[in-house]
């Protein structure tokens, strides 16, 4: 069975960037999980080829990849799983989608729908905006440290702290409780983004 990583890296949606290279060099810095996650303007079949590439290098190095909202294109490629947030599949029908043996990753920003996408087969939890995130920018309100802590608290998997996260903050969100945490600009936006993901690989591991 995999197992839940515990240093995500979700990829850049910016248009222009070299996404393998970006996650290969993760990869060498110690990321345990990759998501593919592309933007609504990217074609199904950009998507699929992408995801493919990408799949290639986690299976190289061993780590789980997961797809991002589009389970057709995670099934497509022969990918770990996906990840689902409200306005994707709903849990029950994301999990009914991929089997019963893939990982499902759910977002719940609060106990009790964290508990609701736990009940409906969710595998892990994606918990924020940790802090603000100059990534995605229609969040809402960061719940923090105390916010993550209320989520794992109410659930019996894992749940992974996004939003906003840097080396700096890791270890405070792994204190209130989070397993690990998903980053998209810690690493994709750093100048060395091998190093970025060996030092968040610091923060996050027991
Ligand atoms: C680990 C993790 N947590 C949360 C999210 C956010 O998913 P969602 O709310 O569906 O938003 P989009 O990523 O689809 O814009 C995530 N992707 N990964
Ligand atoms: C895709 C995504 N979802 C979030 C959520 O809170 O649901 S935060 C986020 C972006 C994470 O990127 P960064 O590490 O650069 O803040
Ligand atoms: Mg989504």
């Amino acid at each position: 069975m995999l197992t839940i990583g515990r240093l995500h890296l979700v990829t850049d949606v910016s248009p222009g960037r070299d996404v393998p290279a970006t996650v290969a060099a993760a990869l060498a810095g110690g990321v345990d999980t990759v998501q593919v996650r592309v933007g609504s303007e990217i074609s199904d079949r950009a998507a699929y080829e992408l995801a493919g590439v990408v799949l290639g290098l986690c299976r190289a190095a061993g780590v789980t990849c997961l797809v991002n909202d589009r389970l057709h294109v995670a099934l497509a490629v022969g990918a770990d799983g996906g990840h689902v947030g409200d306005t994707d599949l709903p849990v029950a029908a994301a999990r009914a989608v991929l089997g019963p043996h893939a990982v499902l990753g759910a977002t719940a920003r609060d106990p009790e729908s964290a508990r609701r996408a736990v009940a409906a087969g969710a595998d892990y939890l994606g918990t924020g905006p940790a802090y603000v995130s100059t990534t995605k920018t229609t969040l809402p309100a960061p719940i923090g440290p105390a916010g993550v802590a209320a989520v794992a608290a109410a659930v019996p998997v894992p749940v992974i702290a996004i939003g906003g996260v840097t080396e700096e903050t890791a270890a405070a969100l792994r204190a209130a409780g989070a397993h690990g945490v998903a980053v998209v600009a810690a690493i994709c936006s750093a100048p060395d983004p091998r190093d970025a993901a060996a030092r968040l690989k610091r923060a996050v591991t027991p």
